[in-house]
C-alpha cells in the first residue's frame, strides 16, 4: 500500500568542466578519475553547437537598469547551461546501465548526507529504462528503506487502471525493491484532478515539515535529491504540454490539469518551479521519433516544455543514438 497522502562524448555546454574529460569517468558525486565505464559505449560528437555556452563579460562601465537584469538573466542562463550535460549512448541498453549506476550513486550520496533519498519519476518510458536498478547490484546494495518515491505526474485514474502512473511503476519497479509502503508517495485518485493537486501539494508540505523533504534556498520551492524524467515526441515534461498555459505556472507546487491533449485527460502535475528546484534532473529519451524534440530543446530550434528544465546542481540528458540524431 502506498502512504496515504496520496559518446563517448559527454557533451558539456562549459568547456571547462572537469567532467569533459574522457577520462573522467560517470561520477556525479566524487569525479575521481578513472577509465570510463566498460558497460557503455559511446561515440564522439563536438559541443558547441548545443547549449548557450557562451562567456559573460563584467565591465567597470556603469550601466543602466535594463542592461544590468539582461546580464543577469544571462547570466542566470549561463550558469544553468554549466549544470547541464548530454550523454549519448550507441544502444539504450548502456543508457539504461549508467542510469542504474548514476541513481545509485546519488542514492548513496543523499542517504549517506542527509538520510533520506527523494526521487520523483515520470510515467512513459522512463520506467523501462530503469530496469537495471532492480537488478544486482543494485538491488542488494542501495538502501531502499531510506527511499522516498514520487510521481512528477499522475492521470486521475485508479491504480489498477493501465492509464496509470503508479501502476506502471509499481509492476517494473516498486514491486521489486523494498522501499518502505508509507515512503510510496502515491496521488488519491479518488479526488477530482483539482483536489487531488492540492492533496498532494499538502503531502509534500507535510514532508518539508517533517524534514524529509527539503526546501531551495533560492526559490523556495521543494528541492527533491534526483527527479527522473521521460520526454514525449511533442517534448512534453510531465503533464507539462507545448502551448499549454501551465507551462507558466509560477505559483502553486502541483497542479491539476483537465484538457491534456494526450489521454487520459485528467491529471495532475509538478510545475515548472517544482522540476527546476530539484538538486538534480535526469531526462531520459530513447528512439528516433524524438529526435525534432531533443534537436529542439537542446538547439534551441523549437520551443518545447522539455527545453525549459533545468536542475540547481545538475541536470543530465541521457539520449540513444536515434534519439541525438538531429543534434
Ligand atoms: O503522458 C505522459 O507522457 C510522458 C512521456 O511518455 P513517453 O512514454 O513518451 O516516455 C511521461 O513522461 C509522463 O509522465 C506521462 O504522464
Amino acid at each position: 500500500m502506498a502512504s496515504s497522502c496520496f559518446l563517448r562524448s559527454i557533451l558539456f555546454s562549459s568547456p571547462t568542466n572537469l567532467r569533459s574529460n574522457p577520462l573522467f569517468a560517470f561520477s556525479p558525486n566524487t569525479l575521481t578519475c578513472s577509465p570510463p565505464s566498460t558497460a557503455s559505449r559511446f561515440e564522439s560528437l563536438s559541443v558547441s553547437s548545443i547549449g548557450a555556452g557562451s562567456s559573460c563579460r563584467l565591465s567597470s562601465t556603469r550601466r543602466n537598469v535594463s542592461e544590468v537584469r539582461s546580464m543577469a538573466t544571462s547570466a542566470a542562463e549561463m550558469g544553468k547551461e554549466e549544470k547541464k550535460r548530454v550523454e549519448i549512448y550507441d544502444l539504450e541498453e548502456n543508457l539504461a546501465v549508467d542510469l542504474a549506476k548514476f541513481t545509485a550513486n546519488l542514492s548513496d550520496k543523499f542517504c549517506k548526507e542527509r538520510g533520506a533519498f527523494t526521487v520523483v519519476v515520470s510515467g512513459g518510458s522512463l520506467i523501462k529504462s530503469l530496469r537495471k536498478l532492480v537488478e544486482s547490484p543494485y538491488i542488494d546494495s542501495i538502501d531502499w528503506a531510506r527511499w522516498h518515491f514520487f510521481w512528477v505526474d499522475e492521470r486521475v485514474v485508479p491504480k489498477h487502471h493501465d492509464d496509470s502512473n503508479y501502476k506502471l511503476a509499481y509492476d517494473s519497479f516498486l514491486s521489486k525493491v523494498p522501499i518502505p509502503p508509507g515512503n510510496v508517495h502515491a496521488i488519491n485518485e479518488s479526488l477530482s484532478a483539482e483536489a487531488a493537486a492540492d492533496d498532494y501539494e499538502t503531502c509534500l508540505k507535510h514532508l518539508v515539515k517533517t524534514n524529509i523533504l527539503r526546501v531551495s534556498e533560492s526559490t523556495g520551492f521543494p528541492k527533491f535529491d534526483l527527479m527522473l524524467l521521460g520526454m514525449g515526441p511533442d517534448g512534453h515534461v510531465a503533464s507539462l504540454f507545448p502551448g499549454h498555459g501551465l507551462c507558466n505556472e509560477s505559483k502553486k507546487w502541483v497542479a491539476s490539469i483537465n484538457d491534456s491533449p494526450k489521454p487520459p485527460s485528467e491529471r495532475i502535475t509538478f510545475t515548472f518551479p517544482v522540476i527546476n528546484s530539484s538538486a538534480h534532473v535526469s531526462l531520459v529519451v530513447a528512439g528516433s521519433g524524438k529526435a525534432e524534440a531533443v534537436q529542439a530543446a537542446l538547439k534551441k530550434t523549437g520551443n518545447v516544455p522539455a527545453g525549459s528544465v533545468s536542475a540547481e546542481d545538475e541536470l543530465v540528458w541521457f539520449l540513444d543514438k536515434p534519439a541525438s540524431s538531429k543534434l
